[in-house]
């Protein structure tokens, strides 16, 4: 897989050089490319921005910087993801569905947005994505983009080192993951259930499937089945 991310902060990208995203590049999995917007303004100042039409406050995004630096990143099987708090929630299959993508273009806008003609642009040339973490604002996609990608990648076939740990995860089969213990058996007069010390594995099976029913029950009714 490649990934293009356009931001005017590409510093802000910086950690998707560590740790998994790192690994699988170095393993030819995947290739993450960060540009910065104003390679692509041609005045002296590099502007990206301008006050918005019909008034308000806050600048917008300029359309010609985007106009040409997609046409510059996207091809024919490119999947144009813009982050923003008015898209699509994200959830965990769609980030199993773009996990099978060959190339992923990111538009982090900053501002109060960018220009709505340059969504509509990629909307009619490439595949549009309007993507949200949530009913929250942030200061521009970039954290987003970071937090889409990361979700993203580590479903790429052969990316993590145990496939295994991708089975049981929160929302991989709709329920909240249940609750996890290791060593030592008892910490600060607190036990780890019988259950998982007893060695039967249906029995350890089942507790965990029936905590995962209950936690999703309390937290999230909204992925009850
Ligand atoms: C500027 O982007 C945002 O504020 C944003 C992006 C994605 N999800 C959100 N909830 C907010």
């Amino acid at each position: 897989m490649r990934i293009d991310i356009i931001t005017i902060f590409p510093e802000y990208l910086d950690p998707l050089a560590l740790s998994l995203p790192g690994r699988a590049r170095e393993r030819g999995l995947l290739d993450i490319q960060v540009h910065d917007l104003r390679e692509w303004t041609h005045d002296r100042h590099r502007t990206v921005d301008d006050t918005p039409y019909g008034g308000g406050a806050g600048m917008v995004m300029r359309p010609e910087p985007w106009g040409e630096a997609l046409d510059s990143v996207c091809t024919e099987e490119s999947v144009v993801i813009v982050p923003t708090p008015s898209g699509e929630v994200f959830d965990q299959g769609r980030a199993a569905a773009l996990s099978a993508e060959r190339h992923l273009v990111f538009c982090c806008g900053r501002y109060e947005g960018i220009d709505q003609r340059v969504i509509d642009e990629i909307a009619d040339r490439w595949r549009l994505a309007e993507l949200s973490l949530g009913d929250f604002v942030l200061n521009g996609g970039e954290v987003a983009a970071l937090a889409i990608t990361e979700a993203v990648v580590r479903l790429i076939p052969g990316f993590m080192g145990n496939p295994d740990s991708l089975v049981e995860e929160s929302h991989a089969d709709g329920l909240l993951e249940y609750p996890v213990y290791t060593k030592p058996a008892s910490w600060r007069g607190r036990d780890v259930p019988e259950v998982l010390l007893s060695g039967h594995h249906g029995n350890v099976a089942r507790w965990r499937h029936e905590q995962a029913v209950e936690r999703t029950r309390a937290r999230r009714p909204d992925l009850e089945r």
